[in-house]
């Protein structure tokens, strides 16, 4: 893992810093660039994409018909375990395409955090909280969002598959154990918008705690794209 960033720097040597460290950080995680599949060999449909029934019946009842081009690409590659970037032009249906590869991937019958969702703030995670939930409406798995600084009984005594949390929330409630890491499978990070380079930094912090076989999916692109030397990642740019 690379070297931390110094708080306190000036944005130019953050920037930097932030690409010496994400750099390292990202060619430590595997890269599958031979899956990207080309446009004619992409799913048409999500009843094609090999989803569950249950999770087909969510999507129709959500009001989706037809997946999105991002769809099409990413998230069959999601449900495989590859890591993803997603970049495009807001909105495109990014946080549909993990939220659904999430709801394919967790384990309904295995009540333990499989899943964690950054978040830039708490109305986004709310957002974000509420279409797993109808999306999974028929899955039987349980969303809990970390709003508090400190957590309270009603959070310790909650079950649940998939938690959502900002990075820095997140990062002390895993320090305190009070979400345990152990059977996180998968992190999505939301994307940021105005206090990028200081959310890419909290983002990197929780990193540090999960082994480098944990699945991550981004949608913070630009930065992360500005600042990886070479793209070690499943690349999604439509
Ligand atoms: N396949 C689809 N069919 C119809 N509507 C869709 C589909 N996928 C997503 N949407 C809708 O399009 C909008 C944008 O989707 P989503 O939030 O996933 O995009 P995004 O790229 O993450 O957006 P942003 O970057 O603004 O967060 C939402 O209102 C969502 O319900």
């Amino acid at each position: 893992m690379g070297s931390r960033l110094k708080r306190g720097t000036s944005p130019r040597n953050r920037n930097e810093a932030l690409e010496s460290v994400l750099s390292k950080y990202l060619e430590a995680i595997y890269c599958r660039p031979d899956s990207i599949a080309y446009l004619s060999d992409l799913p048409k449909s999500f009843d094609a994409m090999g989803l569950s029934e249950n999770l087909l019946k969510g999507i129709r009842e959500y009001g989706f018909v037809e997946p999105f081009l991002i769809q099409r690409r990413g998230i069959v590659p999601f449900c495989a375990g590859e890591n993803l970037i997603l970049e495009s032009t807001s909105p495109s249906g990014k946080t549909v395409t993990s939220c659904l590869g999430i709801l394919q991937r967790v384990d309904g019958a295995l009540v333990q955090c499989q899943a964690l969702v950054l978040v830039p703030d708490v109305a986004n995670g709310k957002k974000i909280a509420e279409l797993i939930r109808r999306l999974g409406v028929h899955l039987g798995i349980e969303v809990h969002e970390f709003t508090r600084e400190t957590v309270d009984d009603e959070d310790r005594e909650v079950l649940f598959h998939v938690a959502l949390a900002t990075p820095d929330l997140g990062s002390r409630l895993f320090r305190e154990r009070s979400i345990s890491c152990d059977s996180i499978k998968m992190i999505l990070v939301s994307k940021g918008e105005t206090t990028i380079v200081q959310y890419v930094y909290e983002v990197l912090d929780i990193f540090k705690l999960f082994p480098s076989d944990v699945q991550v999916c981004c949608s913070i692109l630009n930065p992360i794209r500005a600042l990886t030397l070479k793209p070690p990642l499943l690349l999604l740019d439509i």
